[in-house]
């Protein structure tokens, strides 16, 4: 395949998504058939009413969750039709996830946290400091990476939890409102961040956010609404 044409391969596509959650007798339908394609350096902006079903759908593109119809194709393989160790491994090396509440582990400084993701794929200690390092200092944070996350302020977690979401050379990095808990500031530093990586590494970026100023620097918006993704035009 020629690399124009391997740049025009969604790293990440959803067909005809639908998830239906059954609690006792009820059924709520979340998602109707969504349809979705991710391209390298795309960068994407999800927004919706609270309850629309962002996260829901964050989570199934990750294959965290099960959908009740469609399929989620990353980097061409069928997330379903995996096992779950090759399934984990698949992810592990194409996306990256941040989350709302960076999940970090508290017990570990930041530079280890960033190391982690590496050392599940199987590599040597010296081999993941070597590629986590420059990781931290390329979101500022080199003079802090002996720090556990309670140390650090907010903006500083979710600069290491995207530290750990890029070490393993994703695709893809999926990101749930990455600015939710931060100031304007620190929410314009993560932005061209997003940016810079997405135009120099060719990463497609993918955030659900209430911001919709974030969201409007974007390449695209889709919009959630009663289970429906829409494209929505610039502002
Ligand atoms: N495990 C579950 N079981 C039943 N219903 C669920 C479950 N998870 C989510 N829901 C319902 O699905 C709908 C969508 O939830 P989701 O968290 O995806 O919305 P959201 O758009 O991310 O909301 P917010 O912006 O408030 O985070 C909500 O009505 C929620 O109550």
């Amino acid at each position: 395949m020629s690399p124009k044409s391997l740049e025009r391969q969604a790293i990440l596509e959803c067909r005809g998504l639908s998830k239906t959650y059954t609690e006792g007798p009820q059924q709520v339908q979340v998602l109707q058939s969504i349809d979705l394609h991710v391209f390298p350096g795309d960068r994407l902006a999800i927004i919706g009413s609270s309850g629309s079903g962002k996260t829901t759908l964050l989570n199934l593109l990750a294959g965290l969750d099960v959908a009740s119809e469609g399929q989620v194709l990353l980097a061409g393989q069928d997330l379903a039709q995996m096992k779950q160790k090759p399934r984990g491994l698949w992810r592990n090396q194409h996306l990256g996830f941040v989350y709302q509440f960076h999940h970090l582990l508290a017990e570990l400084s930041a530079l280890e946290n960033v190391m982690l993701p590496l050392l599940i794929r199987g590599q040597s200690k010296d081999q993941a400091q070597a590629a986590a390092r420059p990781l931290l200092a390329r979101v500022g944070l080199a003079a802090r990476a002996d720090h556990k996350p309670a140390e650090l302020s907010g903006g500083e977690r979710q600069r290491v939890a995207l530290a750990r979401a890029l070490v393993g050379q994703p695709s893809c990095v999926l990101m749930d409102e990455p600015t939710g808990n931060l100031d304007q500031h620190t929410a314009a530093e993560v932005q061209s961040l997003i940016q810079e990586l997405a135009e120099q590494s060719r990463i497609a970026f993918v955030l659900v956010t209430h911001d919709l100023q974030l969201a409007a620097q974007q390449h695209q918006i889709y919009q959630l609404n009663q289970g429906c993704l829409a494209a929505q035009s610039r502002p």
